[in-house]
């Protein structure tokens, strides 16, 4: 992997899967507490595994419009390093959430036509980091983890945005090279593409995807 590249493995429930990311290079490991999702750990479980996690590596915690007290108990239960709000959380929430928790917060931002970029800027004055990913099919329940990619032609030549970016949405070890390759991305994020089954984890495919994105 080119140092450059970072690699987020979200969505981890069990601690062989967590191991299998740390050991093959993650860089951030995400936990998901959207209770629709395949993917949810309730915050014990979360806890445990974030206690498998070393130094180095960041422990995410997604999150979908939550409120302050979901927050809370959340932050209260698991030692996190940042925060990924991924609903229709506003720019001001966003700055809200940051301060309240002192927390490095990632703002997803959906993308399925040229016109959604304009979020971009908008939450950039106030996310750490930002998520560029597929924008969900209509009526889908999850509002993120489709597994489904967007056209990266509309990123070409926007590598140089000035606040951290991580490109996800339908990447998996087949494709992640060229995603790469096209969207001049440094950080990639992934949930289903290394999964056998919708929310289950496969060592393979995690060490293949982190192999494929160096
Ligand atoms: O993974 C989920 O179930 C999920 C649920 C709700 C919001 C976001 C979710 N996942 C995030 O979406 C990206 C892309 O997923 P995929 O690789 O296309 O399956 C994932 O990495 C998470 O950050």
């Amino acid at each position: 992997m080119s140092a450059e590249i970072s690699v987020k493995i979200c969505g981890l429930t069990a601690p062989e899967h967590v191991r299998a990311a740390v050991e093959a290079g993650a860089r951030y490991i995400g936990f998901n507490f959207f209770p629709k999702s395949p993917r949810y750990a309730p915050i014990a479980q979360a806890a445990a595994l974030a206690s498998d996690v070393p130094v180095g590596v960041a422990k995410v915690a997604l999150a979908v419009n939550f409120t302050d007290a979901q927050l809370d108990e959340i932050v209260a239960g698991v030692p996190l390093d940042m925060l990924q709000l991924h609903g229709a959380e506003s720019p001001e929430r966003v700055a809200e959430v940051k301060s309240r928790y002192g927390l490095p917060v990632i703002k997803a931002i959906g993308v399925a036509e040229a016109e959604d970029l304009a979020a971009i800027d908008l939450y950039s004055a106030v996310a750490d980091q930002l998520l560029v990913d597929a924008k969900p099919p209509k009526n889908s329940e999850l509002p993120g983890g489709n597994g489904l990619p967007f056209d990266w032609r509309l990123l070409a030549g926007r590598k140089y945005w000035r606040t951290p970016w991580m490109l996800s949405g339908g990447l998996n070890p087949d494709n992640v090279a060229e995603a790469i390759r096209m969207t001049g991305a440094r950080q990639v994020d992934v949930a289903s593409g290394v999964e056998s089954a919708p929310g289950v984890k496969d060592p393979c495919l995690i060490r293949s995807f982190i192999e494929a994105a160096r």
